[in-house]
């Protein structure tokens, strides 16, 4: 039987970097065929349609498999699996496979599928990479103190005082053989220190904590870390829930099963060409403090250019830079929204729009 095929799970919060994470890593692939299966929530493929056609040698447009829209960790037995069997099924087979968890994504039930019998002989859990919005955390954006959430659990089963984005932050750090402390261009070099060496004692024991800038890594650091990450899920417990983990071996999370996610939305504005980028970008930061959203991206059409021009807005930072040519897609502006639950969806369409 051919050795397991290594893969790289890539989680992190909404906008933490994974996608520009993974893009420099392809680009310095040398030679490695890496195979990408990403999940995304909002029903536009942003991160598929950044990294499919990017132009980076090794990375060709059939390596890059995206899932159907949702959680993957909800998803697991309809798609991740039936997904992964057909790509250890190719003839020619990738050497690592990496996954992009949605931001919203826990991360635990996916690397328990690992275990399952149609895969668990072919593939196995390289490393679990958690990529962190280093400046986020430092900003105070998610409670992040397990010490102390241990504290309150023990002292109360039935309390859950958590906001749905520190359990996830949790979950996420929880499951994690390397964390990412990531945007440090944004942070003084002491306040990234100090917010590595933090993470780092609230992590499991063994787990590296790095630091980067916009996700550059040696390859050499993420990938071969050799964690096996599906046979030691103990090690990496999960924060309770708003719903009840009746079986927490149960692979089968079936569709009625809720988690943090319900807590969250996402749609799509779409609206005519853009004629000042700057002047949008600066609406767009506008409307999101408005209202609210955490994360904002995807590409807008600007009056007499023939290039997209990618927008992406974590909390009120926007970036935009034009990417490459619309080809075939139609020529609009396309724009996925994500908060939490309640956002005013006519009042931001009205303001997006105008
Ligand atoms: N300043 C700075 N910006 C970064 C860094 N890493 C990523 N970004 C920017 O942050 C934004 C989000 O990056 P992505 O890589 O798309 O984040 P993601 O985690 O894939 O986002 P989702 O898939 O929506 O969860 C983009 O505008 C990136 O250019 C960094 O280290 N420093």
């Amino acid at each position: 039987m051919p050795a397991k095929i290594p893969a790289t799970v890539v989680t992190g919060f909404l906008g933490a970097g994974k996608t520009t994470l993974i893009r420099h890593l392809l680009e310095n692939a040398q030679g490695k065929r890496i195979a990408l299966v990403i999940n995304e929530f909002g029903d536009l493929g942003v991160d598929g349609g950044i990294l499919k056609g990017c132009g980076i040698e090794n990375c060709r447009d059939e390596d890059v498999v995206e899932l159907s829209n949702g959680c993957i960790c909800c998803t697991v037995a309809d798609d991740f699996i039936p997904t992964m069997e057909k790509l250890l099924d190719r003839e020619d087979r990738p050497d690592h496979i990496v996954i992009e968890t949605s931001g919203l994504a826990l991360p635990q039930p996916l690397i328990r599928a690992f275990n399952w019998p149609g895969i668990s002989t072919r593939v196995t859990v390289d490393g679990v990479v958690t990529v962190v919005d280093g400046k986020a955390v430092a900003e105070g954006r998610f409670a992040h103190d397990i010490a102390a959430i241990d504290a309150q659990r023990a002292a109360d089963d039935g309390l859950d005082h958590e906001t749905p984005l520190s359990e996830l932050f949790e979950d996420q750090i929880a499951a994690a053989d390397m964390i990412v402390v990531n945007k440090t261009d944004l942070l003084g070099a002491e306040e990234a220190e100090a917010l590595a060496a933090k993470l780092k004692s609230e992590a499991r024991d063994g787990v590296q904590v790095v630091r980067a800038a916009m996700g550059a890594l040696p390859v050499e650091v993420l990938l071969g870390q050799g964690a096996a990450a599906e046979a030691d899920m103990e090690a990496r417990h999960e924060v309770h829930h708003h719903h009840d983990h009746d079986d927490e071996d149960d692979d089968h999370h079936d569709a009625a099963h809720h988690h943090g996610h319900d807590e969250f939305e996402s749609f799509v504005v779409t609206r005519s060409e853009v004629t000042d980028p700057k002047a949008f970008a600066a609406q767009v930061s506008e409307v999101i403090r408005a209202h609210d959203i955490l994360r904002l991206k995807g590409f807008v059409a600007v009056a007499g250019k023939p290039m997209r021009l990618t927008l992406q807005a974590v909390g009120p930072r926007v970036d935009t830079h034009f990417d490459r040519p619309f080809g075939t897609e139609p020529r609009e502006t396309r724009l996925v929204v994500i908060g939490e639950a309640g956002l005013d969806r006519a009042a931001i369409e009205a303001a997006l729009a105008a």
